[in-house]
């Protein structure tokens, strides 16, 4: 039996077929205009690129709702100090690798930790939850937003007053930026911008630590890498919004007194890591008998990083927030110079991809396949090692696990994660 399309009797009369014509067309009409205007509402509040001279506090109307004595009860809660010393900390980022562990760390020592995060998908959200899931037990809570929400972000400084901030939201990976540019302007450059005037506005200002990378050393050749070297030849445009990001953390300790630190990130690996990242992606590839990628230089030469483990990064982190100075500025105003510091945070012994490789297989105890090939061109250097002599003169930063103990706590965290049901398939 045929189904009428349109739902209408199959033979109507004349004029009751015109009435129901002009009606039809009086619906299809209003249909019209109402999706039309739906849609304009939809793109202007909830789809517009932020511009970066917009107000970026309508991003607010997105998806997150704050607010509320329950919700400012919650924050109160996640950053109030237990220590006699202790400090009051807003972690961006706190759902992230790094972001969790310094958030579980700050909590554990006595600190007030509240962290921030979008919960974006550019990796399995699941992890991000899960990560969550773990802070909330160690009494860390996380807000839900963004550091583009300028009136998110005065609302927490309103309900506490941060003695610091480790910014650790960011847009990362080398490679990612040539497929998604915008992510990286929108997170690293606009994001940071909007965080630095909150911090600059709020009374007290609160001393910035945040994340660099490594990678700003770009296409240098001369190892170890110091921070006195040159970083004007980035290899991606994730290097480039970092270095950016340095020389606008310059700009406002320079003119508004605000205490910045920033900790150029080694290829930090470790438990509850990224899976977008070699070490990680290598393990699931090697365990489900795929051929996993090892890239090589000009003339076979090696590829190599300088792999830096999860705990000592955290140590760094900490280093650099207890030896962060006070900003210096009030009312919008410099009222005397600030501190401004760019630390290396690596392991100090870079490591070839394929001794990566070889390592992932004795704990795997599955043999690899190995397809190596040349490291295409982008975004990625062939060899990263720091210097880290100034991180330990200023506050002691002194990594001591290698890659094989490093990775042997990843592994294992990793099968036990894993296989209590999830999936390691996006
Ligand atoms: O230290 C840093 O500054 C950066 O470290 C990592 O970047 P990367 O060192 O490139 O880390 P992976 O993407 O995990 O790559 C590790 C090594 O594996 C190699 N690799 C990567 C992917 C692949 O398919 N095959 C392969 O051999 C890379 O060339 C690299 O030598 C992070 O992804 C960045 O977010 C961070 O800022």
């Amino acid at each position: 039996m045929l189904h009428n399309m349109d739902n209408t009797p199959s033979s109507p009369g004349k004029s009751k077929m015109e009435k129901r014509t002009r009606w039809q067309t009086s619906l299809q009409k209003l249909t019209f205009w109402s999706i039309l205007s739906m849609g304009v509402i939809y793109f202007v509040f909830f789809r517009a690129p932020s511009s970066f001279t917009s107000d970026t506090s309508r991003r607010s109307l997105r998806t997150y709702g704050y607010g509320g004595a329950a919700w400012e009860k919650k924050i109160r809660s996640s950053a109030a100090v237990t220590s006699k010393n202790g400090v009051s900390v807003l972690v961006t980022g706190a759902a992230g690798f790094v972001g969790s562990h310094v958030s579980i760390a700050l909590k554990n020592r006595g600190d007030g930790a509240l962290g921030l995060d979008n919960f974006n998908d550019y990796y399995d959200p699941s992890l991000k939850r899960g990560r969550q899931a773990l802070l909330a037990k160690q009494g860390v809570f996380i807000v839900e937003g963004d550091i583009n929400d300028v009136s998110l972000l005065k609302k927490l400084f309103e309900v506490v007053p941060f003695t610091h901030v480790m910014h650790l939201a960011a847009q990362a990976g080398v490679r990612y930026a040539m497929e998604n540019p915008g992510s990286y302007v929108h997170s690293n450059i606009a994001g940071f911008v909007n965080l630095l005037e909150v911090c600059k506005s709020v009374e007290p200002q609160p001393a910035i630590v945040w994340a660099s990378s490594s990678s700003v050393y770009g296409l240098n050749t001369k190892v170890p890498f110091s921070e006195k070297d040159r970083t004007d030849q980035p290899a991606s445009l994730y290097a480039a919004t970092k270095k950016a990001g340095e020389e606008i953390a310059h700009t406002y300790n320079h003119i508004y007194g605000l205490s910045l630190t920033g900790l150029r990130f080694f290829t930090v690996y470790g438990p509850w890591g990224r899976p977008d990242m070699a070490y990680f992606f290598f393990t699931k590839d090697i365990l489900k008998g795929n051929t996993i990628p090892i890239f090589e230089g000009a003339n076979h030469g090696t590829v190599a990083r300088d792999f830096t483990y999860i705990d000592d990064i955290v140590k760094g982190c900490l280093g650099a927030l207890d030896t962060a100075e006070k900003s210096t500025g009030s009312g919008g105003k410099k009222r005397a110079p600030a501190q401004l510091r760019v630390f290396n945070l690596g392991n100090t012994s870079p490591v070839p991809v394929t001794d990566l490789v070889s390592i992932l297989e004795r704990l795997l105890k599955v043999k690899a396949k190995r397809n190596v090939m040349r490291m295409p061109r982008n975004g990625d250097v062939q060899f990263t090692h720091a210097n880290i002599s100034y991180a330990k003169r200023e506050f002691g930063y002194k990594p001591t696990t290698n890659l094989e103990t490093g990775l042997k706590n990843f592994v294992r965290w990793y099968l036990n994660y894993y296989s209590a049901g999830k999936k390691a398939d996006q």
